[in-house]
């Protein structure tokens, strides 16, 4: 037989409880009602729950504290928050802490309504684990305990709503094919997903290539061409680097996407368009509103949610997972532990993007089986604290990189042979060679106290050849 769920409803709207009432009536639910934050407090203290639906916005409580306390009080219960369109961010926010969705009200869509229910009430697992097989469909490779899950989580929740949505991460982290996985997984993907950037072209070309032209709009414009709005129709519209459009620009996406209208370039008859917006951006957009470069109510508009994105060095765990798939399914190689380890520890500032561009570099460069900790190019070593956790072997790799990269730069100022002063230029290379063994020295003095003796014995040399080196003939 199959267990009954106690289920908590809390809403001041008694045609909201009712008709939640009516719904579960069923299910096999024990439904037990409650009006007010206090009710709920009282409740949650006496009755253990399966699943609570709770509004945001109650007279005397505010949905998130309730939602605090339920989960803290029985972290077992899942909370689905109900909200109106005037508070679907404080509903993603408690998605971001600990609620497993939100509805939005009016409820509209029956069915999917009760497909999350069921969802909630039967701890739909299968539904999360596969996220990452879902999510790498797309290309987006994670560890399982990387904060990338909850993301992912609340992307593919996300998708499924009628809302538009600001990706928010630095160069490379993913922002792309983010946009990619959150179409795929939106009610709109048997429609086209179009994506543009909107930094990367002049402004008349992002005008033309979003809402069309028409024949003749402007020199060379043969024929009368549709605008990405007009071809993603129904579907998903992409506006990669957001904060890169020129504020002319920002005026007519704002319309576009207040009223779902727009103009082709050369036109003035209106046309339609059902879109979707996932935008995406490395800029923070809020200080760029501060400084006039960004329209506020278009910010308004695009951040219907806002999804952030961790850089890479926030997610060294991701680091390893991402380098061994890409290792392994475009070259067939493996990852030793030495460059593992390497990589785990550097900082990534060009996130996934520049990871990926190393290893494609190291493994062309070494045609190794295994890709080492030696095959890593020298920039990966450069944190200090990295080169004191480095292998004696690998130091010795870095030293040599670096000493051929010394002899690369310095010939590079030389065009022709005609331009080198010979003797000069090995009497100053020689002047180095004295100068890094007697810096050495000095080292060893310091770290011995004085100590010739000891210094000699380190370093394998003659006392003479010490006070040669130190210029004491
Ligand atoms: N989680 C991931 N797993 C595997 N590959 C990834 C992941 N995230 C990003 N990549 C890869 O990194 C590169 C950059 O990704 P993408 O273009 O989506 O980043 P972005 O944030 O949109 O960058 P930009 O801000 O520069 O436009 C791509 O080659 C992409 O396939």
């Amino acid at each position: 037989m199959v267990e009954e769920k106690n289920v908590l409803i809390v809403d001041d709207e008694i045609e909201v409880t009712s008709f939640f009432r009516y719904l579960f009536s069923n299910k096999n639910c024990a439904v037990t009602i409650a009006n007010s934050g206090r009710d709920t407090s009282d409740l949650i203290r006496k009755t253990t729950f399966d699943l609570a639906l709770l509004d945001i916005k109650l007279p005397d409580a505010n949905g998130l504290d309730l939602l605090a306390q339920i989960k803290k009080m029985q972290p077992s219960c899942e909370v689905i928050m109900m909200t109106g369109y005037s508070t679907v961010k404080s509903a993603v926010t408690a998605m971001q802490t600990g609620a497993r969705d939100y509805l939005e009200k009016p409820f509209d869509d029956i069915d999917r309504l009760e497909f999350l229910l069921e969802a909630a009430l039967h701890r739909n697992a299968t539904y999360e684990e596969n996220l990452q097989q879902m999510a790498m469909k797309f290309g987006i490779v994670y560890a399982p305990m990387s904060p990338m899950s909850n993301v992912i989580t609340l992307a593919a929740k996300l998708a499924k709503k009628a809302i538009n949505i600001l990706i928010e991460g630095e160069t490379g982290t993913g922002k792309e094919l983010f946009s990619r996985f959150i179409h795929g997984q939106s009610m709109r993907v048997d429609y086209p997903f179009i994506g543009i950037n909107c930094g990367a072209i002049s402004e008349s070309l992002l005008e033309s290539e979003l809402f069309g032209h028409e024949k003749g709009a402007f020199t060379g414009a043969v024929k009368p061409r549709k605008g990405f709005f007009e071809l993603a129709n129904n579907g998903t519209l992409f506006l990669d680097e957001i904060g890169e459009a020129p504020l002319p620009i920002q005026v007519k996406l704002l319309r576009a996407l207040e009223t779902g209208e727009f103009m082709r370039v050369g036109s003035e008859a209106i046309m339609k368009s059902n879109v979707r917006i996932v935008a995406a951006t490395n800029r923070n957009l809020e200080s760029e509103v501060e400084q006039k470069r960004f329209r506020a109510d278009l910010l308004y508009r695009i951040e219907g949610v806002k999804l952030a994105i961790p850089p890479l060095r926030e997610r060294p765990q991701d680091v390893a997972v991402i380098a061994k798939h890409y290792l392994n399914n475009r070259y067939g190689i493996e990852l030793h532990a030495s460059a593992e380890e390497i990589l785990m520890n550097y900082s990534w500032p060009g996130n996934v993007r520049q990871l990926l561009n190393i290893l494609n570099q190291s493994v062309v460069i070494h045609e190794c089986k295994t890709l080492r900790a030696e095959h890593l190019p020298g920039q990966l070593f450069a944190d200090a604290n990295l080169i004191r956790t480095i292998s004696s072997f690998s130091k010795e790799q870095l030293i040599e990189e670096e000493i051929q990269k010394f002899i690369k730069t310095i010939l590079e100022y030389f065009h022709s042979t005609d331009e080198i002063d010979f003797k000069n230029f090995t009497d100053r290379i020689k002047y180095i060679e004295s100068e890094i063994a007697k810096k050495i020295i000095e080292k060893g003095l310091v770290e011995t106290k004085g100590n010739r003796s000891k210094v000699c014995n380190k370093l394998n040399i003659t006392p003479r050849i010490l006070r040669y080196i130190l210029n004491e003939k």
